[in-house]
């Protein structure tokens, strides 16, 4: 059986089967060897300074996995760049730099909003992309009023709780070059922030994450029409639901102690009783949600980040074109 197969059926994902002659692929260790002698290799001091960030990611997975992505992604941006500026002497026009957008796809708790922030460290170290910026696309929610009226408190993640209109606008005016501003979604409220955005001032590289980037729609215009490059992290569904169960208990001893949080009200809950509350929480919406609707872009990314139950990288899957 072709690889690319196996890796399909092993996850136990209805998605249509990968086509080897697609997808690239590599073991850890091939994917590791390629960060060999590329600079700028990270020191222990600038791990440091990213712990301090509070980032849960390893040593081995930021210098073996993480910075032979960031070196890939230096190479897509310098060719991007390049090509720009071939056109624009063709054209007979000045030329102007836009923001390389990298979109990160993947279920909720699979590690997506880790990666980005440990990305956005890495690709800022290099001299001529330093100003890289990060968006989520949660804050482009509708706000829970407009999801009560609709009846999709239990849909928030699915397709139709985003204003993908909004979405798709911003990215196309951060492409063309102006200054924008994203919604902001507060977790800790679980509802959008009124009045608060986030400036994003022409960045040399965007980083859009959320678990529904890759998702297309009947409109003319959907997000990924603005992807330069784009980053499926794939994991066992079973892994997954155990992340999602540790981090809702993790919360629950840190965030929702805050009257301000929206599970406030759970604080005290005893353990079995939050697990079986978590778990409820995973199955009956975001459980659905990905096989419905996340699982199925994982074929529209350019590279997949495959995540084994320790949360290190296992193996890299790269489209061929
Ligand atoms: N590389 C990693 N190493 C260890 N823990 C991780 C790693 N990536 C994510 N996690 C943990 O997994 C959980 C889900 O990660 P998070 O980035 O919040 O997911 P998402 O943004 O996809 O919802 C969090 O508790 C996070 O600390
Ligand atoms: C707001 C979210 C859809 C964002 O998901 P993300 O893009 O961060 O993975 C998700 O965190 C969420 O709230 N899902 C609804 C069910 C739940 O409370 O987990």
């Amino acid at each position: 059986m072709p690889r690319l197969v196996m890796l399909a059926s092993a996850r136990g994902e209805s998605c249509a089967k990968p086509r080897p002659q697609e997808w690239e692929h590599f073991t850890r260790r091939d994917w590791a060897a390629l960060a060999a002698g590329t600079p700028p290799a990270l020191t222990q001091a600038e791990y440091a300074a990213l712990c301090g960030l509070s980032e849960p990611v390893s040593f081995a997975e930021v210098t073996e996995t993480l910075t032979p992505l960031a070196c890939l992604i230096n190479l897509e941006v310098a060719a991007a760049r390049r090509l720009a500026a071939d056109k624009a002497a063709f054209l007979g026009r000045p030329a102007e730099r836009r923001p390389f957008i990298v979109a990160i796809a993947g279920s909720v708790a699979v590690g997506k909003s880790t990666l980005a922030r440990t990305l956005r460290f890495l690709l800022a170290r290099w001299p001529d992309h330093p100003l890289v910026d990060l968006v989520t696309t949660d804050g482009f929610l509708h706000p829970n009023r407009v999801l009560e009226q609709r009846g999709l408190m239990h849909r928030k993640g699915f397709p139709e709780s985003y204003d993908l209109r909004r979405m798709a606008r911003f990215l196309a005016d951060a492409k063309s070059g102006l200054e924008v501003q994203a919604p902001v979604y507060s977790h800790l409220a679980y509802d959008i922030v009124p009045g608060e955005r986030q400036a994003v001032r022409r960045p040399d590289i965007l980083i859009f994450e959320g678990l529904n980037v890759l998702q297309t729609t009947a409109a003319s215009v959907v997000a990924s029409d603005f992807f330069d490059f784009s980053i499926y992290v794939d994991a066992r569904t079973a892994d997954i639901e155990a992340w999602y169960l540790e981090r809702f208990l993790l919360l629950q001893r840190t965030a929702f102690r805050d009257p301000a949080s929206y599970f406030h009200r759970y604080r005290d809950l005893p353990r079995g009783q939050a697990e079986a509350m978590a778990r409820d929480i995973w199955r009956r919406i975001n459980l659905v949600n990905l096989r419905r609707n996340v699982v199925p872009t994982r074929e529209r990314a350019r590279l997949v980040l495959s995540k084994r139950s320790d949360h290190a990288v296992g193996e890299v899957l790269l489209r061929r074109h």
